[in-house]
């Protein structure tokens, strides 16, 4: 088993992954790429203190209110043009889309789901989690090997800064179609508008 986000997005590991092996299965989270585009940079910012607001990169042109697409932050987020470039290798049946807002809404009901592709007994369940409420987020009741509770550590559930509600509804209006065309193509509806 092998996790890497950008895998996703590169154009070269379809075609990669196939000729090593077929029937590799895939998992992919995805969540609305809104909250996804501000997720990626509050990372960025976490490192670089000194780069511009999110909302001067988010534009082009900010009069136009053209988005620059080619913002990674925001390419990102256009999963129906990743996944297109999935299908050419692979077949959807072979692709799981995990709920990253069921995550963390339902951690067990989603890992359900997963151990089900994966051909496994449904060993997690909701006995496994509580929430945290001082993180906000699930957390394991006992870690691996240990008999304490775990939260996932500090990199994983940042306060997002404050973003312009025009930019944000700029940016919904801008992922909407592409959106529509995930849900056509994976038959789910992730909720995400
Ligand atoms: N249980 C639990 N605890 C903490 N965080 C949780 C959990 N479940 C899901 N999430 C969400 O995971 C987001 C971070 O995951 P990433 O996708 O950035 O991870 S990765 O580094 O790309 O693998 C992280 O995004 P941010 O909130 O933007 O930090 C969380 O929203």
């Amino acid at each position: 088993m092998e996790k890497t986000p950008s895998y996703f997005v590169t154009k070269e590991a379809p075609a990669r992954i196939s000729s090593m092996s077929k029937g590799t299965k895939l998992i992919v989270v995805v969540r609305d790429p809104v909250t996804r585009a501000i997720s990626d940079y509050t990372q960025t910012l976490s490192k670089k203190p000194d780069i511009p607001t999110f909302e001067s990169l988010t534009f082009k042109n900010r009069t136009t209110g053209l988005i620059d697409t080619s913002w990674s932050a925001i390419q990102i987020g256009i999963y129906a043009k990743h996944l297109e470039n999935w299908l050419l290798y692979f077949p959807i049946g072979q692709i799981l889309f995990v709920s990253g807002e069921r995550m963390i809404s339902d951690p067990a009901g989603e890992l359900g789901r997963v151990q089900d592709f994966l051909g496994l007994k449904r060993i997690i369940t909701d006995k496994h989690f509580y929430f945290n409420k001082t993180k906000g987020f699930p957390c394991l009741k006992k870690a691996e090997g240990s008999s304490k509770p775990h939260c996932l550590g500090k990199t994983k559930g940042r306060t997002h800064p404050d973003i312009d509600q025009e930019v944000v509804q700029r940016l919904r209006d801008f992922y909407r179609p592409f959106n529509m065309k995930f849900y056509q193509m994976t038959g789910q509806d992730f909720g995400w508008d």
